[in-house]
């Protein structure tokens, strides 16, 4: 290992880490500053960190895991709180997207907490839907954290089809104020974070009708309970939805109006508004109102690339110290590390993580740029930032849930444990899967702006964007691929380019050719939903494929080159892999090739071996973050995993009440039998 980074081997850490990191070639602070854009990021993160560090407040001397979900709940609030009160003086709150991020999961962890939609999601709303008048009054309320609001949108029955949401916003010019009401039970507000106990505010989806005519739903910013009492106000029941599978620092909520009257004002007004009469003024787009999600959508992207970080940091480190079996039977138990199985669901995974990263960082890009213009009252980009977050939201999430059982699965026993911090990683990341749009619900919607597209293409009169280009260009008959060593980036991309394009004119064609079988176009839609989708996929991979490779061109640096580039191989020869069948439609690539593919992942995972370690300490995640006995820096598992369970409220006394109240009496009295 080089001598830039002395600090991360210290004395007593277990031997084979240490070796580990001795034996790297790849530098890890370079690393690291490339990953994280710059070293004076790198440099941010450690201020910030030993600045939370110094924060008594700031402690998190309760292990979350041990706590019942009560205490975990007034824990994480008590956490959230005193995360806020210190933000000013630790963070630079302009940058959500970087030091908002990193500073949150310092110290709330992997959960949702009673001010996450607060800042997530109503924050961006009042800034970018509300007029000046609402923005004058809501905005200091919600800085401040003088009031606790939500985003209320789902109900029990309805969650992705928001043209069907059952609560209604009824106008009454009479008194200018609208009457939001659940007509049904399945008309209940179900799911919205933090709405059950914590929240006195939510914005509230609902169906405007005014004189009887129905707008379709739009955003309101009601009170729910009483400032002072917190009592619900009267006309709404409010409570929690239970425990999940995750998340349960979180109170998810369920909500139901009675005829419960709001003023006119209350309704966001920048984009669509209802003026005194009752006349409406419709938005410039007419989905203007679902910004919040688009801005979760583009924000989650980053913070799911670091929960797949953390999940690869922990398997990288466990397979480095865990010594099981023996490759060559010499009596030497080798590092798990070693197996090219366990290297093979390790590494495609570390892979993903800066794909994926790299990803995170244009979507952030793209969703200031479109959220600027829209201030200017420019609508043009919406449809492209719509579908771009739709569809990475979906790949990143997925992937990122499906990386972190690889990893988990890659720990054996120990990553069953809640001491691994699997439990908690999966459980938070997979959310993402289904909040701010079900995942193949938003790659339809991907595949619904990729389709409009074909037609011009087809007919010499494309009209595409940088992201579509490629849509445009000549198909190519026949892959030049040879061998992984000698491939480009430029050829890599150019394969998923080719995979994407001809699986979009497959399912357009598939799906007009349903329109003879089924007796609506739309029908014929659903029947070609699978092969929509998969367009997608390859949409967005090939997105992702060129979007890293772009990424890491403006590395300098030539120590980190060929980590970089290997690893950007990696990715694309293992997702070529993954879906051969998209690659050798039409004999773009033979077997022969999907073979060589095969055998360049194996190449790849032995380049990566000696680098492993290095790889995942450059991403530079404290032990606090990473929350994970198997994890640990130093590589000490296996006393750290006793003094962990040591913890376990079970252990207190040495007889526990389950002995006493029930298996005590049953061994006495089948003994007694004897
Ligand atoms: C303290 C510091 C904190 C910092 C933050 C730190 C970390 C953050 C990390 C994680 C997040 C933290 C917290 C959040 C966690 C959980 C919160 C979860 C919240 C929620 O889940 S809220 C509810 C979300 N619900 C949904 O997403 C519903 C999904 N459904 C839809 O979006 C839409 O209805 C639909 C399915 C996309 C479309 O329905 P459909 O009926 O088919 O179509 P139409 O509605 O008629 O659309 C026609 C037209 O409009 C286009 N369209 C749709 N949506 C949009 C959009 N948003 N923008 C632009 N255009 C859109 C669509 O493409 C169609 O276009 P056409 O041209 O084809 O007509
Ligand atoms: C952890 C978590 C936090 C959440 N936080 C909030 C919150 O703060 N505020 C809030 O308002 N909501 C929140 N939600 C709700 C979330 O946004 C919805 O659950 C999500 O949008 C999916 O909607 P649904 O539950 O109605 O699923 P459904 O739409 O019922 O989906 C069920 C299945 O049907 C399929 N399906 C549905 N429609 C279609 C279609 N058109 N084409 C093809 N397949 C389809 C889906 O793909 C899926 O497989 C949260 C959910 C979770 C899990």
């Amino acid at each position: 290992m080089s001598a830039l980074e002395p600090t991360l081997i210290r004395p007593g850490d277990n031997p084979d880490i240490t070796k580990e990191r001795r034996a790297a070639t790849v530098p890890v602070n370079a690393l690291a500053a490339f990953i994280h854009g710059g070293a004076d990021i790198v440099k941010r993160r450690k201020e910030i960190y030993d600045a939370v560090e110094a924060e008594p407040a700031l402690r998190n001397n309760l292990r979350l895991e041990f706590l019942p979900r009560e205490q975990r709940h007034e824990e994480q609030a008590r956490r959230a709180v005193a995360m806020t009160d210190h933000a000013t003086d630790i963070i630079d709150g302009s940058d959500m997207f970087g030091e908002g991020i990193y500073y949150q999961s310092l110290i709330m962890g992997r959960d949702l907490h009673a001010l996450s939609l607060h800042y997530s999601m109503v924050l961006p709303a009042i800034q970018n839907q509300s007029d000046e008048e609402q923005m004058e009054e809501w905005l200091e309320l919600i800085i401040t954290r003088s009031i606790v609001a939500t985003y209320a949108q789902t109900e029990l029955g309805h969650g992705t089809n928001l043209s069907k949401l059952e609560t209604t916003a009824t106008y009454d010019p009479e008194t200018e104020e609208f009457i939001l009401h659940s007509p049904t039970i399945t008309a209940t507000k179900w799911w919205p974070g933090a709405l059950g106990k914590s929240s006195n505010y939510a914005i509230v989806m609902a169906q405007l009708y005014v004189k009887g005519k129905h707008y379709g739903p739009h955003p309101f910013f009601v009170q729910l309970r009483h400032r002072d009492t917190h009592l619900p106000l009267p006309g709404i029941t409010i409570g929690d939805i239970g425990p999940k599978l995750g998340i349960n620092g979180s109170d998810n909520g369920f909500l139901r109006f009675n005829q419960f009257r709001i003023p006119r004002k209350a309704m966001f007004a920048r984009n669509a508004r209802v003026e005194k009469d009752g006349t409406y003024v419709p938005p410039k787009h007419a989905k203007l109102g679902f910004g919040a999600m688009v801005f979760v959508r583009s924000i989650m992207i980053k913070d799911q690339a670091t929960q797949l970080a953390a999940a690869v940091t922990i398997a990288t480190r466990y397979a480095a110290i865990r010594r099981q079996g023996e490759i060559v039977p010499n009596g030497q138990e080798v590092q798990i590390l070693d197996y090219q199985t366990q290297q093979y669901r390790i590494f495609p995974n570390i892979a993903k993580t800066l794909v994926f990263l790299f990803a995170a960082y244009e979507i952030k890009d793209l969703y200031l740029k479109v959220t600027s213009q829209l201030q200017e009252g420019n609508v043009s980009l919406l449809p492209q930032l719509h579908g771009l977050s739709s569809g990475l939201k979906s790949i990143v999430s997925w992937d990122t849930a499906q990386g972190i059982e690889q990893c988990r699965l890659a720990c054996g026993g120990h990553g069953y444990s809640q001491a691994s911090g699997f439990p908690d990683i999966y459980s938070y990341a997979v959310g993402g899967c289904t909040y701010e749009g079900e995942n193949i619900v938003m790659l339809l919607q991907v595949a619904r702006g990729l389709v409009k597209l074909v037609p011009g293409i087809r007919s010499g009169n494309p009209d595409l964007t940088e992201i579509t280009a490629y849509l445009g260009a000549k198909p190519s008959s026949k892959s030049n691929f040879t061998c992984a060593a000698n491939t480009s980036p430029t050829d890599l991309v150019a394969y998923f380019e080719h995979a994407a394009r001809e699986q979009l004119f497959a399912a357009y064609d598939f799906w007009k050719a349903n329109e003879s079988r089924y007796p609506t176009s739309e029908e014929a839609w659903n029947k070609a939903g699978i092969e929509l989708s998969k367009a997608s996929r390859l949409h967005v991979k090939a997105y992702l494929v060129r979007n890293y490779f772009n990424y890491v061109s403006r590395n300098t640096d030539s120590k980190i080159q060929g980590v970089l580039l290997a690893l950007g191989k990696l990715y694309a020869l293992d997702q070529l892999s993954g879906a051969a069948g998209a690659f050798l439609r039409g004999g773009f690539f033979n077997d022969g090739q999907i073979s060589t593919a095969r055998h360049g992942i194996y190449l790849l995972l032995e380049e990566l071996r000696p680098n492993a370690v290095a790889i995942v300490d450059s991403f530079d995640i404290s032990d606090r973050e990473l929350s994970s006995v198997l994890g640990r820096r130093d590589g000490n598992v296996y006393e750290n995993l006793l003094k962990w369970a040591m913890q376990s409220p079970l252990n207190e006394s040495d007889i526990s009440t389950a002995y006493t109240k029930h298996l005590k009496p049953m061994m006495v009295e089948a003994r007694s039998k004897l």
